[in-house]
């Protein structure tokens, strides 16, 4: 039976409509007011939970935080939703879990209690006489309502950090190169970075180790620091040494620590200013932007002087081409910048250039990047292309001294200690080897160890006979001239 029929649900309204007009037109403003006041408290008392909706698409568009929110409770869904999908998205490296419809999660945050649920409804929509149906999914966020202002101020703030840095930790890291053209006309290829380098792996000076990972911690968490001062947060490297310290090893330690991906940018590959800017503005934030052997794909010297003139106007870069162009037209050199230097020939761009975009764009870029240049000839390099804000620090990677020898023992052979070892100390100050050359010899001797040392101690003998040969007969030949004359 029913308890109301329609008619007694109509005079109900009718008194109720009623009983109101009279309590506001005859009731004193005030009493009306804390009357008022009265029944909304007692209906929040009665109902005291809020809703938020938010839906997949907003309008035909698909929403962010949809997406922040279901990333968000990718982790959290694992201990408390009993249906739960699994996929790999696309570019991540892991598994992620993802909530069915009808599910429910509850989630804690400073203090009190959220409840995240995902629906799905079927929405029709009519498109000239079609009838198509849609899969309309949507979270509900419940919550109590005195924590409405937490939840828009900070919680859904908290939410979209988490998912971007859930994102940013489960993405597969890419090393992008312009060296290759792209069949399809993007600026950057790029493959999954998988090197194995690691600041375990990599020898160097300890103390130098730990002063570059202080420094990427610092630079890293500066967001709020650059900001203020009003600067672009980025960070410029410059690593040199002869060829085979580890420059390369060290880039590649550095992006796996920071997990950022790389992007190696060949300066002889790009053809215009506009392109260089085009491939910069390109690159994601948390990213290295790699410049290597900058002597060699550069004319310094040639330039030096004209770059330093023009460095500090952005368009400083196309007047200082063209006055290459002129002057290349008026000594008559048929080939013009080409014979500027070996890696310069097709270059129109210069590491002032370079830096000049770098200097101006990023500024506008938000993220983090960091720059590293190399080169085997850092006296090559004008000053002014040295100065910190440009690149800010200058990291010298030497012959092997001991502490990165002992490194490169116990990687390669497994020992800790080894008796040669006392010899390979006192024969390393003299001898010019590198880490590279040690590691060569390290991996010929296919796991034994203790072949390994001694080929290592023959290997740095051999070297010193030949250095010493050599100055002896530059000695002989400095007598000889000084006997002709
Ligand atoms: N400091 C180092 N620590 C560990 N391995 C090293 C180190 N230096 C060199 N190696 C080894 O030698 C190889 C060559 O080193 P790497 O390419 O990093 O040197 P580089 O300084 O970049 O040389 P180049 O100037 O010729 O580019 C690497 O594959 C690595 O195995």
């Amino acid at each position: 039976m029913e308890l109301l029929d329609w008619k007694s649900i109509g005079s109900l309204l009718a008194t109720f409509v009623f009983v109101r007009t009279a309590i506001r037109d005859f009731l004193p403003p005030e009493i009306y007011r804390a009357l008022k006041a009265f029944f909304l408290k007692l209906f929040a008392l009665l109902q005291p939970n809020i809703s938020v909706i938010i839906e997949e698409y907003d309008s035909s568009y698909s929403n962010e935080l949809f997406d922040a929110v279901q990333l968000y409770l990718s982790s959290r869904c694992f201990s408390s939703a009993r249906v739960l999908k699994l996929s790999k998205p696309k570019n991540s490296k892991t598994l992620t879990f993802t909530m069915d419809a009808n599910q429910k999660v509850e989630d804690d945050f400073r203090g009190f209690k959220l409840r995240w649920s995902l629906h799905s409804v079927e929405k029709k929509t009519h498109n000239f006489g079609i009838i198509r149906s849609h899969e309309n999914r949507f979270f509900e966020l419940t919550f109590h309502r005195k924590h409405k202002d937490a939840v828009h101020a900070a919680y859904l703030p908290h939410v979209m950090e988490e998912a971007s840095r859930i994102k940013f930790k489960n993405r597969e890291r890419r090393l992008y190169t312009n060296r290759s053209s792209d069949d399809n006309g993007r600026l950057w290829s790029s493959v999954p970075f998988n090197h194995p380098s690691n600041f375990d792996t990599v020898a160097i000076d300890p103390r130098l180790k730990e002063e570059i990972k202080a420094d990427l911690i610092k630079f890293t968490s500066r967001k709020d620091f650059y900001a203020r001062v009003g600067r672009a947060w980025k960070r410029g490297y410059l690593l040199y040494g002869p060829p085979g310290t580890g420059k390369t090893s060290l880039i590649a330690a550095i992006a796996n620590f920071l997990e950022f991906d790389i992007y190696d940018l060949e300066l002889t590959a790009v053809t215009s200013n506009s392109q260089l800017r085009k491939l910069l503005i390109a690159t994601s934030s948390k990213s290295v932007v790699v410049v290597e052997d900058i002597d060699c794909t550069l004319d310094l010297s040639d330039r030096k002087k004209r770059i330093v003139r023009k460095e500090e106007t952005e368009g400083g870069l196309m007047e200082e081409n063209d006055q290459v162009k002129k002057r290349d037209q008026k000594e008559g050199n048929a080939n013009g910048s080409q014979a500027a230097g070996a890696g310069a020939a097709f270059s129109t761009v210069s590491l002032s250039g370079v830096l000049n975009f770098v200097d101006g764009l990023w500024s506008s870029c938000g993220g983090e990047r960091l720059m590293i240049f190399t080169t085997n000839h850092k006296e090559k390099l004008d000053p002014a292309l040295l100065r910190a804000g440009r690149m800010d620090k200058h990291i010298n990677l030497s012959y092997c001294d001991f502490p990165s020898f002992k490194t490169l023992m116990h990687n390669y052979l497994f020992l800790v200690e080894h008796e040669l070892e006392k010899e390979v100390k006192d024969l390393l100050p003299a001898a010019k080897v590198t880490p590279a050359d040690i590691a060569e010899v390290f991996m010929s001797c296919n796991d034994d160890a203790e072949a390994g040392m001694r080929n290592l101690v023959a290997e740095i003998k051999k070297r010193l006979d030949e250095e010493q040969e050599k100055q002896r007969l530059a000695e002989l030949g400095g007598e000889s001239i000084e006997e002709e004359k």
